[in-house]
């Protein structure tokens, strides 16, 4: 379980993230919402402590993640695994070694120097990418590759970290309607199949509902809404995104999968898989 107690953010004068206080148990999915600037990135990135907090504490079951320096910090950073909107892969190295980036955590620095990746990380590395389909592309150079590819490819990167938790910093909001879903259906494989924790910026108030069990909404700095995709009413949003709520809530097409139908779809693809 996450927690997080009173955390806060300052910029000079300027209060980012303000007293947030939330509690994520294990394996939810989990959407930040809330107008640009709300302070949704500020919180994903100090949770992995990309930015340090001016206050509060972060803690993951029985480490005060807040504390953490060094070594511990790194194995933290392993536990939580970034995706960022840009992908951050390396261009020129081609797909299985981006891939194999996340496994340095648990390679000898020796091994990783010289690229001697074993036939086991070789193999999760391989697998990763086939869950995403994307396994034909193992060869490729990463900056070759489309948007949404080179985001399952860092989604990839993340899973063979054996991470606890996935924050995902606005994972959709360069691609294409066909990528987003890829991307999202990728993340949310990673969730349901391996009961990772995703939290996840998103912009779309309609992707969000779909494919997440909460929602946190963010507001000034502060979580001003916190419950499930039902509980998110028309008059909810107009509080979130005031004068801009009119062109963020999206009438969702009749083609449109509901909540219930995708975790249903996923519940049976899982059923199917052998074990
Ligand atoms: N390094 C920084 N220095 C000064 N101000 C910052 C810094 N980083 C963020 N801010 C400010 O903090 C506020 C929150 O930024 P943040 O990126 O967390 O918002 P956000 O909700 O993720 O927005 P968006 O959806 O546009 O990405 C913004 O007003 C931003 O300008």
């Amino acid at each position: 379980m996450l927690a997080i107690e009173a955390l806060t953010r300052r910029f000079g004068d300027f209060t980012a993230v303000d007293r947030v206080d939330l509690t994520i148990p294990t394996g939810q999915m989990v959407a930040v919402i809330g107008r640009s600037g709300a302070g949704k990135s500020t919180l994903l990135r100090m949770i992995d402590r990309l930015i340090e907090p001016s206050e509060g504490r972060i803690r993951f079951e029985d480490r005060d993640i807040t504390a953490l320096k060094g070594a511990s910090l790194r194995h933290w950073r392993r536990d939580c695994a970034m995706v960022f909107q840009q992908f951050a892969l390396v261009d020129r190295l081609d797909v299985l070694t981006n891939v194999l980036m996340g496994r340095l955590d648990h390679t000898p620095v020796w091994r990783s120097l010289l690229k001697l990746w074993t036939g086991d990380d070789k193999a999760i590395a391989l697998s990763a990418l086939e869950l995403f389909d994307i396994g034909s592309l193992a060869a490729n150079r990463a900056g070759a590759l489309s948007g949404g590819q080179q985001q399952r490819v860092a989604i990839a990167r993340a899973l063979v970290q054996e991470p606890r938790m996935i924050l995902a910093d606005e994972p959709i909001a360069s691609l294409d309607p066909r990528n987003t879903q890829l991307v999202m259906d990728a993340l949310l494989r990673v969730n349901r199949d391996f009961g990772i924790t995703v939290l996840t910026n998103l912009h779309s108030i309609e992707l969000a509902k779909r494919y997440c069990d909460r929602l946190i909404g963010m507001k000034a700095g502060r979580i001003v809404f916190d419950g499930t995709p039902a509980e998110l009413t028309d008059a909810a949003v107009t509080e979130l995104y005031g004068l801009e709520a009119a062109d963020v809530i999206e009438i969702p097409s009749a083609a449109d999968p509901t909540p219930d139908e995708i975790r249903a779809a996923w519940d049976a693809a899982r059923a199917r898989e052998p074990v």
